[in-house]
Parts: structure tokens; sequence; C-alpha cells
């Protein structure tokens, strides 16, 4: 089976594995363009594309490799049309997973895709950020991120649609850093939100199969060490922060939503904390904003119970701002946040500091408490029984 299209890094048989505990695969998504018939690359710029990816000057790591591997076999074969490999031979089904994962993208459209990776690979490989978008900002490692800035919006979009959008540790950096650039940016506001049919599933399970050589407890440690530096990103973002909650909403992604100024959800959103199916505990600073927001009872059912709210229910709780069919959604949302873009920047940063400096220091308090708890629980049985049960397809919520 041919591997990767040619490149002397290309051309191996294996993705690099690190150390891993329970199950080893982690497949990356493919964030993909949807191009009009007159846009579409020729087929002699694709053979190009496929020259130049042997000039590379560096490997760009397996996540694009995949991604080039996928793109190549469904411009040149169409959609995966091939028996899938079998559970242990881990490398072909990482493969065969992405190319299936392109479903019936027409293979001009993947030529354009191809085309147009290669192209920002050449690209970043001569100069390292020719075109950043807004000042300071470092493009994130991988397309599992996309950052945008429009109309005085930067927007932070999740972009693995094929895994609900969960969280790798990559992400946890590259949003890190998103907001960093952001909170420095010419923008007025920051949004974040998702690709596809959900808004994010949570932290990938994944992330805890790499096991360090310290084991579980450096693994712990690191984990919550990210954690703590995630949230309090959060915390100390000083512009106005908005969720665009553009479908289901699972463990931390809605937790944050109790640092954001202002969440707007589509109907079909829902908000799910299963804490304790997982043998976890919460985070994003929730076991102080939740029963701020909602009171102590409705929060200890989500919480403690992982009770699932609806969207209306989220937001008769307070936890959203306001809720749109879904039809509507986006066109409502997008006009709305683009007026508030063109309100005096400095007035509503100002506004924001007055509202959080009243309890930045409780909510950091509270993060460093919940990430030192969570260092515990992740090396508990609890946990990692409930994460195996998840990753061996036993358990879903
Ligand atoms: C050492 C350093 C580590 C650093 C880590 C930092 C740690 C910070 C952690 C902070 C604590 C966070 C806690 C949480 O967020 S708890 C919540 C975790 N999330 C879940 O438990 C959700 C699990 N997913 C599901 O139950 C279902 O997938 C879901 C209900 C979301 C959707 O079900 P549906 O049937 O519609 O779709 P699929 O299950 O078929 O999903 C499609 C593929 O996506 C994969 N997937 C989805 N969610 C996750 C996830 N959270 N982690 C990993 N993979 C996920 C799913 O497996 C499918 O993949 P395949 O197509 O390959 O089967």
């Amino acid at each position: 089976m041919t591997l990767w299209p040619g490149g002397p890094w290309l051309g191996g048989t294996s993705l690099e594995t690190t150390n891993h505990w329970l199950s080893p695969l982690q497949v990356p998504a493919l964030g993909l363009h949807v191009l009009g018939p007159a846009m579409l690359a020729s087929q002699k710029d694709f053979n190009n594309a496929v020259s130049q990816v042997k000039l590379l000057k560096e490997d760009p790591g397996n996540e694009v490799k995949l991604k080039l591997y996928a793109l190549y076999k469904q411009a040149t074969e169409g959609p995966c049309n091939v028996p899938k490999p079998g559970m242990l031979d881990f490398i072909n089904k990482t493969k065969w997973d992405a190319w299936n994962a392109l479903g019936s993208l027409s293979k001009e459209a993947a030529r354009q895709n191809y085309v147009d990776l290669v192209s920002r690979l050449s690209a970043s490989s001569e100069s390292p950020s020719p075109e950043a978008p807004a000042a300071d900002r470092k493009q994130p490692e991988s397309d599992s991120l996309v950052v945008t800035s429009e109309d005085g919006i930067t927007t932070i979009r999740l972009n693995r649609p094929a895994k609900k959008n969960a969280l790798t540790t990559q992400m946890y950096h590259d949003i890190i850093a998103a907001l960093q650039a952001a909170s420095k940016d010419e923008s007025a506001i920051t949004v974040l939100t998702g690709s596809g049919d959900y808004y994010c599933s949570g932290n990938d399970l994944t992330n805890f199969t790499h096991l360090p050589a310290g084991g579980l407890e450096e693994m712990a440690r690191s984990a919550a060490a990210l954690l703590r530096d995630f949230v309090n990103c959060f915390i100390d973002f000083p512009k106005p922060l908005v969720a665009v909650v553009n479908g289901p909403a699972v463990g931390i992604s809605v937790t944050i939503l109790g640092l954001f100024d202002v969440v707007y959800a589509t109907d079909r959103a829902s908000f799910h904390t299963p804490f304790s199916h997982l043998g976890q505990s919460p985070e994003g600073c929730s076991s102080y904003t939740f029963p701020k927001i909602m009171g102590s009872s409705k929060a200890a059912e989500m919480l403690l119970f992982g009770k699932k709210l609806t969207a209306q229910e989220a937001c008769a709780q307070g936890l959203v701002t306001e809720v749109f069919p879904d039809g509507t959604f986006q066109k409502e949302v997008w006009a709305r946040l683009k007026a508030y873009s063109k309100l005096p920047p400095n007035a509503m940063r100002i506004s924001k500091q007055i509202i959080r400096n009243r309890e930045k220091e409780k909510l950091h308090a509270v993060n460093a408490e919940e990430s030192s708890v969570l260092r515990e629980r992740w090396q508990s049985d609890e946990c990692m029984n409930a994460i195996a049960s998840f990753l061996s397809r036993k358990a879903k919520l």
C-alpha cells in the first residue's frame, strides 16, 4: 500500500507513536474547504503540489501527513472503497480512518484541498508567518483549531468535527496561545465556537492514553498543570468573550461557560457534565460559578449527578444568555456580534474588568483547588476504569 505521496519523510511506513496507555490510537480530523467549481485546482496544479511535497524542508508531522495521505487518495481514487484494516493493524487503520473520514468529498474538491494544504506548508517552511492575521498571532500547531479575525471579532473555532471537537492536548495549548494573542490584537470581541454538529465533546479521553516516562503520577501532574493554565486564560481574558454554542457541549466545554461574558446557543445544543460517570470532579471554576449562576441544588444535579440540560433549561438557569432556532442561529448570532463589535472597545474592556476584578482572586483559588483535586482523581481506579470503558466502546454518555 502506498503510504505517503512522496518526500523523504513521507515515504516511511509508520506513524511515530509515543508510549501509550490503554489504547494507542488518536486519529486527527480533517478541516476541509467547501469550494465552488470555478475555484477548483487543475490536475496540473495537483501534480505540481505532489512534487512540491517532496521538496518540503521540514517534516510536517503525522497529523498533517495523514491529511495529505487522505486527500491524495480521495483526489486520485475517490471515496474510500477498500476494506477496513483489522483492529490491530494500527497504522493502516489510522490511514483508512483518515481517508474514510472524507466521505463523499469529490475528487476535485480533494485535489483543491491538497493543493491548498501543500501551499500553506510550503509558505510556512519558507517564511515563518508572512501574513499573521493579527498582531503577535502565532497560528495554531494543527488544523484542529482555526483562528480568524474579521469585522472586529476574533473567532477561535474548534475544528475536529469527526471527533465531535474533543480537545486534544495540543488543542489546549493552541487555545491558550490563541487567547493570549486575541487579548492583544485589534479585535473588540473574541468568540469560541465549533465546526460541524457538535460544539465540543470535552476532553479527548485518549489524552490519557499517552503515558509519559514518569508514569501515571507524572501524567496526572502535567494534566493538572495544563488544566490550570488553560482555565487561568479564561479567568484573565480582558475583552468580551462570547461562546457561540453550535451544538451539544460536554465536560470542560460546559464548565468554562461560567467564565464567558455571553453564551448564545442553538436550540439543538445540550449541556452535559458527566464527571461522576467518569470518576472525575468539576473543573473550569464550575464548583464556584455554577452554584452562583443557578443555585446550589441545580448545580449539584449537573455536577454530581451529570444531569444533561437542554438549551432552554440552560437558559432558564442562567448558564446560557439566549437560545436561537437552529435554522437561523448562525445568521442571527453573527449579525448581533457584528453590531456589538462596533461598540467602543475600551469601554467594553474596562466594564469587563470592573466586573471580573471583583472575583478574580477567588476564581484563581478555585481553579487551583479543582486542578489539584483532579490530579488525584485521574490516578483513581474509578477514573481509569471509566476511560478504559469508553475507549473499549463499552460505555458512551
Ligand atoms: C498528559 C496531558 C493530558 C492533558 C489533558 C488535559 C486535561 C484537562 C482535562 C480537563 C477535564 C475535562 C473533563 C471533561 O471534559 S469530561 C468529558 C469527557 N467527554 C466525554 O466523556 C465524551 C465522550 N464521548 C461520548 O460519549 C460520545 O462520543 C458523544 C456522546 C460525545 C457523541 O456520541 P455520538 O454517538 O454522536 O458520536 P460518536 O461517539 O460516534 O463520536 C464520533 C467519534 O468521536 C470520538 N469522540 C467523541 N468524543 C470524544 C472524546 N471526548 N474523547 C475521545 N474521542 C471522542 C468517538 O470516539 C468517535 O470516534 P470514532 O469515530 O473513531 O469511533
